[in-house]
């Protein structure tokens, strides 16, 4: 990540850190005998907020490993971060033939995570793997099918889809009380100059692109517009790319305007902005109406509003506006919820959550057991129908499927 997205999250993350004591709780957390051991490729920026501090509040797994392209880069991280049990590898290769290892994560470039999501389930590893999880749809199905024929498991980290805010706000778009979805739209911004010119995002060798990093407006928009993805017909309307100045095959911003149809329903519009590079006016301000992250589910009787998507644990503050008497109701959901029922703290994090998942699910296919009541879950289906959903947007760019 460029320094300044590194000092955003840094600052955002300490601070939620610091206001809920995660030193103090880590500390008092009691591992289990034989936590699972987690390997990292990569010392990526992430790691810290997406996998360090969920895994050191977990009683069940363990940091084992990073590997990093120089070992002196891995070793660097795992001192920095204190991880006690961790090893450092000087290639991918190596964690990956370590055989303590049981599970990774893959904080790579978007461009190398199918191909090392193959080799670690080939591996014999159960994968965690940052979203985008592959360059196109093709690449999903064949993790699907490795996947399949491999047993372990493989989770794309949709960490947003783990929170209960998000669960919160599916069951009232879905409750029946405000009728049918009939529009939502979603919007993810980042101001220009906040990545740098030669960050991963804009490197099309690595599947760069806005539409890729910023899939979650995808992702949110298909999951509040239908019941579920399995079916659903998606049509592109049209896909309006910014290309960026250095390479034309790069979308720096991505306008979308698309339906979704569920079998035997009418088609819900959706509209998404993803924009890596916002312009500012006048070279300080950031356009009022570009200016943060959120979800708008239109119902036939109210609009509700999800701020914050990707961060609800941040600061969650749903609304639901009722269009035939104006009344605001407010809701936060930090715990509990339609899906994880009194499992969670006030105090986790998407990651934290996604995590909680992700080891419910590694130990059922370990023991033969089934998950937790209620564990939520992002399967392959709803992956490569999300991807499929940015193989159609770059197709109707003429931008053409990412490689
Ligand atoms: N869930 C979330 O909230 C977030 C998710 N992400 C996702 O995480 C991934 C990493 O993002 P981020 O941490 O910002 O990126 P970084 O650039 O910090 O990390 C990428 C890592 O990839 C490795 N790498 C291997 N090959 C290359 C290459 N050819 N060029 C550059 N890096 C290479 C580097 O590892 P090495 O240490 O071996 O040199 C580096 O540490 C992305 O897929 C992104 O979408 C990012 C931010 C937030
Ligand atoms: O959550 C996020 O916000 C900023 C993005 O660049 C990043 O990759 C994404 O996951």
């Amino acid at each position: 990540m460029s320094w300044i997205l590194d000092v955003q999250y840094f600052l955002a993350v300490g601070f939620h850190n610091w206001r809920n004591g995660l030193s103090k709780i880590a500390a008092s957390i009691k591992k289990t005998k034989s936590p699972l051991r987690l390997g990292v490729l990569g010392a990526a920026a992430i790691n810290p907020s997406a996998i360090f501090d969920p895994v050191s509040t977990h009683p069940d797994i363990v940091i084992s490993g990073i590997a990093a392209r120089s070992k002196a880069k891995a070793e660097a991280q795992i001192k920095r971060s204190k991880l006690l049990h961790a090893r450092a590898y000087a290639t991918y290769e190596d964690l990956l033939a370590d055989p303590e290892i049981e599970a990774v994560y893959i904080p790579l470039p978007n461009g190398l995570h199918a191909e090392w999501t193959v080799k670690s389930l080939r591996a014999g590893k159960h994968v965690l793997v940052e979203k985008p999880i592959a360059s196109n749809a093709e690449q999903v199905r064949e993790i699907k099918r490795v996947s399949e024929e491999t047993g372990k498991v493989v989770l794309e980290a949709f960490h947003w889809r783990f929170h209960p805010a998000a669960h919160l706000v599916k069951s009232l778009v879905e409750n029946g009380e405000y009728g049918d979805v009939e529009e939502v739209r979603a919007r993810m911004p980042i101001p220009a100059h906040f990545l740098s010119k030669d960050d991963i995002r804009f490197q099309y060798a690595l599947a760069g692109g806005s539409c890729m990093d910023l899939i979650y407006v995808f992702s949110g928009t298909s999951y509040f517009a239908v019941p579920t993805l399995q079916d659903a017909k998606i049509e592109i309307i049209s896909a309006q790319p910014r290309v960026n100045a250095r390479d034309s095959k790069i979308d720096e911003a991505m306008t979308v305007d698309y339906t979704i149809t569920a079998p035997g329903k009418t088609p819900v519009r959706c509209h998404t902005e993803a924009d890596l590079a916002v312009p500012w006016l006048w070279g300080f301000i950031i356009p009022f109406s570009k200016r943060d992250n959120v979800i708008v589910i239109e119902l036939q009787k109210a609009t509700i509003q999800f701020p914050n998507f990707p961060a609800p644990w941040l600061s969650s503050n749903i609304t639901v506006t009722s269009k035939t008497t104006g009344e605001v109701t407010k809701h936060t959901a930090y715990k509990d919820g339609p899906q994880w029922g009194t499992r969670g703290e006030e105090w986790w994090t998407t990651y934290r959550y996604q995590l909680e998942a992700f080891v419910d699910k590694v130990r059922a296919v370990q023991s033969g057991s089934s998950v937790p009541e209620g564990s939520p879950w992002v399967g392959m289906e709803e992956s490569e129908a999300v991807m499929g959903i940015v193989d159609a947007v770059y197709e109707k760019a003429g931008l053409g499927v990412r490689r």
